[in-house]
């Protein structure tokens, strides 16, 4: 790129730095989007990049394919409950093992070497993460899977305030029982997002976003008007790994969080693409 064209781009970028800096982004990295280590470093460096130019960078973590390979090596079988792993208490030490051990780490580790300040945590620390065994309508038995009821934000508000950019994983300790709980990531990050009242919440999964057809890439929604999300569960667009990341989205905003997106952590630095561009990327939820 020649140098004139180097110093455009970074002019163009200005307002957009200008909009964001001092404000909290929390960004959600799933587990299917982390397969591949190259598209894993272009997120780390978008992370990174914003937490220089002054953005309050939050990153909460998944890592269900790490928690099964894990699980496959000790020879433990799993299962997933509308779309939830049920979660004996064996199987929570290996959940707690693969986030906090591995998947934290290895992101902290990354993060360090791209040239961030990065701090790993997870619900247990400092008690961010309060829950309750999760329940439904049909008392389903879904073992330790835990509903967070109880938010502590201000360590990680402190780390942001001190230029740090927070990892944490999605483990919460029990609110009645000395236990702790595997909670799903995307829950995780939505609760963690509205305690800080972030400025804009970020999904990064491995498809390009709520399509109207999932086998066609061209049918993507480019934006979703919450009180349109109950027709489109109904219409039965909406399945699967989708309704707990649409049903995130509509709680943050909602909840006073400006925008939230769902996008495709497999196009490399559409996390900048998205914040610092015009083209937004994915399905953006208002
Ligand atoms: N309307 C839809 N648009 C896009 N994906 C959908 C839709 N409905 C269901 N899905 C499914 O949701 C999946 C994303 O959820 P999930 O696999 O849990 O992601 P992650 O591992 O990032 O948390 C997609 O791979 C797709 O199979
Ligand atoms: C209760 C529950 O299902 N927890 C998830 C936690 C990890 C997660 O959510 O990871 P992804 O974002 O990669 O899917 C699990 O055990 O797989």
């Amino acid at each position: 790129m020649k140098p004139e064209t180097q110093a455009q781009v970074l002019v163009e970028a200005l307002p957009y730095i200008q909009k964001y800096r001092g404000k909290t982004i929390v960004i959600k990295y799933g587990g299917n989007a982390m397969i591949d280590e190259a598209l894993k470093m272009a997120v780390i460096q978008d992370v990174v990049l914003l937490n220089m130019v002054g953005v309050h960078v939050v990153l909460v973590h998944g890592g269900g394919p790490e928690i099964s390979n894990l699980l496959e090596k000790v020879g433990k079988e799993t299962q997933f409950i509308n779309g939830l792993r049920y979660t004996d208490a064996e199987t929570m030490e290996f959940v707690q093992m693969a986030l906090c051990g591995k998947v934290n780490k290895d992101l902290v580790s990354l993060l360090e070497k791209a040239g961030g300040k990065a701090v790993g945590l997870s619900g247990l620390d400092a008690s961010i993460f309060k829950a309750l065994r999760h329940t439904d309508i049909y008392r389903t038995d879904y073992g330790y899977v835990g509903d967070i009821i109880k938010v502590d934000a201000s360590l990680v508000q402190e780390l942001l305030d001190k230029g740090y950019i927070p990892v944490l994983s999605s483990i919460a300790s029990g609110y009645d029982e000395d236990v702790s709980y595997n909670i799903n990531a995307d829950l995780a990050a939505e609760k963690i997002a509205i305690a800080l009242k972030a400025e804009k919440f970020i999904l990064l999964t491995n498809v390009s976003g709520v399509m109207e057809d999932i086998e066609d890439p061209e049918s993507l929604i480019p934006s979703i008007q919450v009180s349109k999300v109950r027709s489109l569960e109904k219409e039965g667009i909406i399945s699967g790994g989708m309704i707990p990341k649409v049903q995130c989205c509509v709680e943050a905003v909602r909840q006073g969080i400006h925008s939230a997106n769902i996008q495709d952590g497999r196009i490399p630095h559409s996390i900048l693409i998205e914040l610092f561009s015009d083209q937004g990327v994915g399905t953006m939820f208002y």
